[in-house]
């Protein structure tokens, strides 16, 4: 019992670091909309971030190469951004031609994701790149840190980005309700 709680100061110690990289990251995005570098504060209720694993078993020899099955689906996160750190190949992001390409692993680099929560604030001025992991060789392990609003939070495009004449680009989302729509989706349920 005593070596699950020796490591828990150290995953809290983790998630507050990265909830700070998180705020950090937040503000740049925020100063490079034009706004103030907190604004964000005052839209995210009490923030429920979110640190976990995903475990990734290594593909049987049967399966066809890489790119052609899904370990997980694509996706884009339904976070403000997500923080990744990953051991081993398999993550691939969609480029706007449609092309997909690995995200290499590069020590001591992490990998981040602006989310759907930014993309539909920005109104699309920040935009959510769609990823997914294929079947991978060897166990492959990641660890991902979603910078989360609260779940009760509606995101809607800001009015001060929304060009004058022109409609929304995106409709609010509940923040609660998409979550569950898509666990449900990644998990085929
Ligand atoms: O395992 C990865 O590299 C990606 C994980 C991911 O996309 C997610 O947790 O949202
Ligand atoms: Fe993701």
């Amino acid at each position: 019992m005593e070596f699950y709680h020796e490591h828990f100061p150290r995953s809290l110690e983790l998630f507050h670091h990265l909830a700070r990289l998180g705020d950090g990251i937040l503000a740049a995005c925020s100063l490079d909309l034009g706004l103030d570098e907190d604004f964000f504060t005052g839209f995210l209720g009490e923030p429920l971030h979110r640190l976990g694993l995903n475990h990734y078993g290594a593909a049987a020899a049967s399966v066809p190469g890489p790119g052609e099955v899904s370990a997980m689906s694509p996706h884009v996160d339904l976070s403000l951004l997500t923080i990744l750190d990953q051991d081993e190949p398999g993550l691939e992001v969609r480029a706007s031609d449609g092309a997909w390409h690995q995200v290499p692993v590069v020590p001591g680099a992490l990998v981040v994701f602006l989310g759907d929560y930014l993309q539909r604030w920005s109104n699309g001025l920040h935009r959510a790149v769609p990823h997914r992991v294929v079947a991978v060789r060897r166990d492959r392990m990641s660890i991902q840190y979603k910078h989360r609003p609260d779940y009760g939070v509606v995101v809607a495009p800001l009015d001060r980005l929304i060009r004058p004449g022109e409609p929304p680009a995106y409709a609010p989302l509940d923040t609660g309700s998409g979550y569950l729509a898509v666990l449900r989706s990644l998990l085929g349920r």
